[in-house]
């Protein structure tokens, strides 16, 4: 007998993994072990021209008392109505695979405490790099190591523009506006460019390595709005390129700190090849030193790939898979405060600033260069304001 599983949203995402589903059904299903098929489709739209029209609901109570599906593709966005509907379908027994990176930042303890108790599964492997396996191997492939540090570039719009505005002098609006003509873009795109979406990702890279749940209020999170092209052209020049770069650090202290920033990184490390929608996540550990996990980080298919993964797991595994979880926290007394952040930092000082003993560039938007030493965020900060800088980011050799 076939298995049925029901996908929730038919945007970008949720009609990707019915367009994959269906292109690659022989293999999954024998990847999966069992006859599949989805039964429902919940979206509020109609689709009429759809090849699978008769599968679609607007409501949602017709999945939720369906005894014969046994599991969820949730693919809607946001903290509701996605999340009282995931724990509704959990509390059933459910399994639920999601890509919803919002939802999991927000409520995955919860979540995953609502899974064990009903002996079933919340994934959520498309949440972080798109079609990137990043939660399954840092859970399983990875967890003999004392991990040390993970960092990355976890949005592909934001990528997408830099790539734009470095290689095409394109300005940031129009870049934007074509990474959401290719469906890269959150809801809201204020969530890439502000760097929420990758703070969420970065919150649960650290809530599964660390194993306590943080939030993304707890984590310094700032967007690429303010990057300017006299800034990409200053960076080229001085040998690095500008990513949004997440990342979480174990400290000596015990602590971890986690952050969200436009970062100057070197031409010579591999971070800086990453370009347009592509994501990277480096891994550090003391048993594989270092590891980098590569792929696409948004779009349609990409990210369908990733949930269909997850479905595929929780036909084949119906008990809870307890090595991906993670405790609830009560406060963020782990999480180090962002001034204690330690970096070589770029700055760009006004025009007629004067600057000795380092590279410079110096030009009609200012003069620009790297100090030679590590400054804390809040001595960068203190500098930054006594010389009235125009920009000051964290460099990555
Ligand atoms: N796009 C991408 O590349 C990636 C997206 N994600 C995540 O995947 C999720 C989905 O993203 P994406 O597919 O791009 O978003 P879309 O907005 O394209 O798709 C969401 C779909 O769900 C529908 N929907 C929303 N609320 C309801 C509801 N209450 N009942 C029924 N249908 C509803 C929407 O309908 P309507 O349009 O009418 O509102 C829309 O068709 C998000 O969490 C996103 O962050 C993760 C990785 C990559
Ligand atoms: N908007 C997100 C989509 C994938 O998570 C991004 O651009 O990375």
């Amino acid at each position: 007998m076939s298995v049925k599983f029901a996908v929730l949203g038919h945007g970008v995402v949720g009609s990707g993994v019915v367009e994959l589903f269906y292109k690659n059904k022989k293999s999954i299903e024998k990847h999966a072990g069992n006859e599949m098929d989805i039964k429902y489709i919940l979206d509020l739209r109609d689709f009429p021209d759809s090849p699978y029209k008769d599968k679609f609901t607007k409501n949602f109570d017709d999945i939720l008392n369906d005894d014969e599906v046994v599991s969820v593709a949730e693919c809607l966005g946001g903290v509701e109505p996605a999340y009282t509907y995931v724990k509704a379908c959990l509390e059933k027994g459910k399994s639920v695979s999601t890509s919803n990176k919002e939802l999991v930042a927000e409520k995955g303890d919860i979540l995953l405490k609502t899974a064990k108790e009903n002996n079933c599964n919340f994934f959520f492997e498309a949440s972080v790099g798109g079609a990137i396996p990043i939660i399954r191997p840092l859970h399983r492939c990875l967890a003999a190591n004392d991990i040390t540090k993970v960092a990355g570039i976890l949005n592909g719009t934001t990528n997408f523009i830099l790539t734009k505005m470095y290689n095409d002098n394109m300005p940031f609006d129009e870049a934007l506006k074509l990474a959401q003509q290719l469906g890269y873009a959150e809801k809201d795109p204020t969530a890439d460019i502000e760097g929420h979406d990758a703070c969420r990702k970065i919150c649960i890279i650290s809530s599964l390595v660390f194993g306590k749940h943080v939030y993304p209020k707890s984590v310094f999170t700032k967007g690429i709005k303010d990057i300017q092209l006299c800034d990409v052209e200053a960076s080229d020049v001085l040998g690095y390129s500008i990513k949004l770069i997440a990342s979480v650090v174990k400290l000596e202290n015990g602590k971890i700190l986690p952050s969200v920033m436009p970062t100057l990184v070197s031409y010579d490390s591999v971070m800086a090849g990453v370009n347009d929608v592509f994501n990277a996540v480096l891994v550090y550990g003391d048993g594989i030193d270092q590891a980098m996990f590569y792929g696409r980080g948004a779009g349609k298919l990409p990210t369908a790939s990733a949930v269909l993964g997850d479905v595929i797991e929780a036909v084949k595994h119906r008990v809870t898979v307890f090595s991906q979880s993670w405790e609830p926290a009560a406060d963020d007394s782990f999480i180090e405060k962002i001034e204690n952040f330690k970096s070589k930092w770029y700055f760009r000082l006004p025009g007629g600033s004067a600057i000795e003993g380092v590279e410079v560039y110096n030009n009609d938007n200012g003069l620009s260069y790297i100090t030679s030493e590590e400054l804390t965020f809040a001595e960068a900060e203190a500098k930054a304001k006594e010389c009235s800088a125009l920009a000051y980011l964290p460099v990555l050799e």
